[in-house]
């Protein structure tokens, strides 16, 4: 039996009015640093996901979700290098505040057939077909 670092992440594809996707650049210094993202992170300890995921985007992007608006989506599961990344994807279309780059990050809109143009990290991939059927162009 192998011995994995599994890694929980909750991240979700926020859906504006025009069917756009919010993709978050992930800054300089990190993993991954400059690839686009869905917005999201790790999970506290004792926190639920929906809950992370709230904190998550109320210090990033300066909105207010309420938890009967994230409503699960899909998730991806792979391996990284030196860690196995399980992350549930959520989809939310209504929210309180204007989105706001918080953290120094940039933020884009994007159709789900402009993906392709914005590399995002490798287990992301699979994530790119699914939301173009789910979303059309
Ligand atoms: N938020 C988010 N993370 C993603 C996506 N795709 C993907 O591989 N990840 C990975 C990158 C990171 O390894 C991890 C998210 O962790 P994070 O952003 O909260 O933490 P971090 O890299 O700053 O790491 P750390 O400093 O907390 O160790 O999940 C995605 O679409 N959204």
């Amino acid at each position: 039996m192998s011995s994995v670092k599994l890694t929980l992440v909750v991240a979700v594809a926020l859906i504006d009015t025009d069917n756009r996707i919010l993709l978050a650049q992930r800054p300089e210094g990190k993993q991954l640093a400059g690839l686009w993202e869905f917005p999201g992170g790790k999970l506290e300890p004792g926190e639920r996901p929906e809950e992370a995921l709230i904190r998550e985007l109320r210090e990033e992007l300066g909105i207010a979700v309420k938890e009967p608006c994230l409503a699960p989506l899909t998730f991806v599961s792979h391996a990284y290098e030196t860690f196995h990344l399980l992350m549930p994807l959520y989809i939310c279309r209504r929210w309180e505040g204007f989105v706001q780059p918080l953290e120094g990050q940039a933020l884009k809109w994007v159709k789900a057939q402009e993906m392709r143009g914005y590399p995002m990290p490798p287990a992301d991939e699979p994530l790119i077909p699914f939301l173009v059927d789910l979303l059309g162009s």
